[in-house]
């Protein structure tokens, strides 16, 4: 057998006719998901470990894509500790088989009797000693993937000796640290299994999760939390890898021989089930399969069936939210954007006018305006509107669109309304196109002025503008006024009328709860490189010339604090929310009366559930004018609306919380005379009443400033 059969058998061939069919209808399925087989003793044959091809051959055949395998050979693995013998020495020849196929099939598992916790001082010592040269001779099999599996609720010197080689050696494995789905399989009861794991992450320093993952042993027994939901979804948030499912967790039909998983079971699987790049083990815990091949293969047919269309059916339901959302741009950091501080781009306008919600309803509400305008107004057949802030123009073109709808629908055609159009933009580069699309589109009816719109109270005596009836902005961040639309919109109120109506009337900002280590690893990884480090960031200071001629963005708080002190714009998908968005601003225009756009909020939530919290996701809704309104709440999203992504705010360290908790989000909106910043804390209050603070973050708009 030479390793180009070994290489072929791994992918499989199909043995008889009947199984030919089979394949045929899984093909697809076998191509997108991984299914292992899971070596046990009921797999020892004779020199096993010198013959690793043909034992991967023939599980080739049964449909298995690759194998989970002893790192130091099953002679090892499966030695029987005793305190007076040395175990076998690692003895899994690397000729047996070329590089790359160890890397592509073959996953390390940790010899079974190895257990660093061990109460037996001797074995925990002798665990440790040899468990670091199996790391080694993985690293020298160059396997991808190594499997070890928690043997106790707490695992504090296993962690250690993982923490050090992980932080400290150039390993190019992940590994995965399995938890059961029943706590007491590893001596725990009132534990849960996610924090077992949160636990055993936490002591290896939350360490990157492309190389420390969970795997979930499905085993017969379900713990509550793998069949209530809300447990259950926890696991998006974290880095589940692969899975091991037990044998007895699959009913077999006596008269088809046709094996199916149990429903719980597999409503539990579908619901860790992130995306196709999980892998699936099988481990026979009877020995039925060693006599039935037919039954082997069914584990894998089976196994692959319950997750093959889940993550098509998440991706379908997230794009009924956002249609034509390129896909890519799930969990990716933005920073959102400061209009009033940057001169947005084409582009970026561009990408605005695709959507094909927010100038519909914009145009909705102009109409309405119109309406109310045209009914009250002693001059009603002209309506003086004002476009503040208005990019290309979309905005523009939405007014005119209502002013046609409603004329075609109230009034006869010698009386018309007609809407005398002001467009203001203080963005020069974009007040080229508002000219161009003056001639081309508007038949030259608006009149364009470039100008800051804080501006216009003093401009107009200048210019001898007229004042507005109605003025139509939008200058929302995903986290509502995070763009300085109150700022913005209170600069213009001197020049309103007392009878003014301003679209937008009034918008709130919202924050949830979430779990996600991912984003956290992702914000603490995204410090500049050398040739960015000067480019401005979002805090108070700009960058500084240095004494080598280039320029530094100074950090005098440092840069991971600065990642983790600003806000950023996710759209959002590895995460778990963990209670419903609660409000946190309102502001409401024309502020005739001044009241200040400065803002401080102390939000409650009731935490059901052991939790890491990474921070909050922030949201959105206005009203534009009376029922017309937006959203980007998941409970009233507007759908359809592509133009925001959730906010999200962390925290600067995970915070663990537990059943009965309640946490305090205390966030303030503070300003000066150069811009605006929020600050934020969090505080924990136990079921018994003990509390804990959260450092305040952003003090002073450090990190996170929004120039005005
Ligand atoms: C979010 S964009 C919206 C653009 C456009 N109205 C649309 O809906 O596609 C906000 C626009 O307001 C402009 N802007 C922001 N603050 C402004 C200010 N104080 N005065 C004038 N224009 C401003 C920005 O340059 C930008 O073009």
């Amino acid at each position: 057998m030479t390793v180009i059969e070994g290489q072929s058998a791994c992918q499989g061939t199909s043995g008889d006719a009947e199984n030919a069919t089979k394949n045929s209808q899984n093909d697809e399925a076998r191509a997108r998901i991984n299914v292992g087989w899971m070596t046990t003793p009921n797999d020892v044959i004779e020199n096993l470990d010198t013959r690793v091809v043909e034992f991967s051959t023939a599980l080739g055949k049964f449909q298995y894509s690759f194998v989970g395998y002893p790192i130091g050979g099953v002679v090892r693995s499966f030695w029987k500790y005793s305190r007076n013998e040395e175990p076998p020495l690692i003895n899994l020849p690397d000729m047996q088989l070329q590089n790359h196929l160890w890397e592509t099939y073959f996953s390390g598992q940790v010899s079974s009797w190895i257990d660093c916790d061990s109460k037996d001082e001797h074995l925990a010592r002798l665990s440790e000693e040899e468990l670091l040269k199996e790391l080694n001779y993985v690293c020298y099999l160059g396997l991808r993937t190594i499997i070890v599996e928690l043997k106790h609720v707490k695992s504090p010197r296993l962690a250690s000796v993982l923490n050090r080689w992980v932080w400290t050696k150039h390993a190019n494995f992940t590994i995965w640290v399995f938890v059961p789905t029943s706590v007491q399989t590893i001596g725990g009861e009132l534990e849960d299994v996610w924090s077992v794991w949160a636990d055993f992450r936490s002591q290896c320093a939350n360490y990157c999760s492309l190389k420390l993952q969970v795997g979930i042993h499905i085993t017969s027994d379900l713990d509550d939390e793998f069949t209530d939901k809300k447990f259950v979804d926890r696991w998006k948030a974290e880095p589940v890898g692969a899975m091991i499912i037990d044998s007895d967790a699959f009913i077999t039909d006596p008269v088809t021989g046709v094996a199916t998983l149990s429903q719980p079971h597999a409503v539990a699987i579908r619901g860790i089930w992130m995306n196709d790049s999980i892998r699936l083990l099988i481990r026979d815990v009877g020995s039925l399969s060693k006599h039935s091949n037919t039954l082997k293969m069914e584990y894998a047919r089976a196994a692959r069936n319950t997750v093959k269309d889940v993550s098509w059916i998440r991706s379908k339901a997230e794009c009924s939210d956002y249609p034509d959302t390129n896909i890519d741009y799930t969990d990716i950091l933005q920073a959102p954007l400061q209009p009033l501080a940057d001169n947005l781009d084409s582009c970026v306008y561009n990408t605005f006018e695709q959507d094909p919600i927010k100038y519909q309803k914009y145009k909705e509400a102009v109409e309405l305006a119109l309406r109310d305008f045209g009914e009250s107004s002693a001059h009603p057949n002209s309506v003086v509107v004002y476009v503040l802030g208005a990019g290309r123009g979309p905005l523009v073109s939405a007014c005119y669109e209502a002013e046609s709808a409603y004329n075609e629908k109230y009034r006869a055609k010698k009386d018309r309304l007609k809407i005398k159009m002001f467009v203001v933009e203080k963005n020069t580069n974009a007040v080229v196109t508002l000219r161009y699309m003056n001639v081309k589109a508007w038949k030259e009816r608006a009149r364009i002025v470039e100008s800051d719109m804080r501006s216009l109270p003093q401009k107009s005596i200048e210019l001898g503008l007229d004042q507005p009836d109605i003025i139509v902005s939008e200058l929302l961040g995903s986290f509502g006024d995070n763009e300085l639309s109150p700022e913005c919109l209170d600069g213009v109120t001197p020049f309103l009328k007392p009878t003014t109506i301003s679209i937008p009337q009034k918008y709130t900002s919202y924050a949830a709860p979430i779990m996600s280590l991912n984003m956290y690893q992702t914000i603490l990884s995204t410090s500049p490189n050398f040739w960015n480090r000067g480019i401005c960031g979002h805090g108070r200071d700009g960058p500084e010339l240095t004494s080598r001629g280039s320029f530094l963005q100074r950090y005098p708080q440092g840069s991971d604090v600065s990642n983790l002190d600003q806000i950023y714009v996710v759209y959002l998908r590895q995460f778990c929310p963990l209670a419903l968005p609660k409000e946190v601003f309102s502001f409401e225009h024309p502020n005739f009366e001044n009241v200040s756009n400065d803002r401080k909020a102390l939000i409650e939530f009731d935490i059901d559930r052991p939790a890491d919290i990474m921070g909050f996701a922030g949201y959105f809704d206005m009203v534009l004018y009376k029922d017309v309104m937006l959203s980007i709440l998941p409970s009233t999203y507007s759908k359809g609306m592509i133009s925001w992504f959730p906010a999200v705010i962390p925290l600067r360290d995970l915070l663990r919380v537990s059943n009965g908790d309640k946490i305090r989000f205390l966030i303030e909106r503070k300003s000066d005379e150069h811009g605006v910043w929020y600050e934020w804390c969090v505080e924990r209050q136990g079921a018994n009443g003990e509390k804990e603070q959260t450092p305040l973050q952003n003090q002073n708009g450090q990190s996170y400033y929004m120039r005005q």
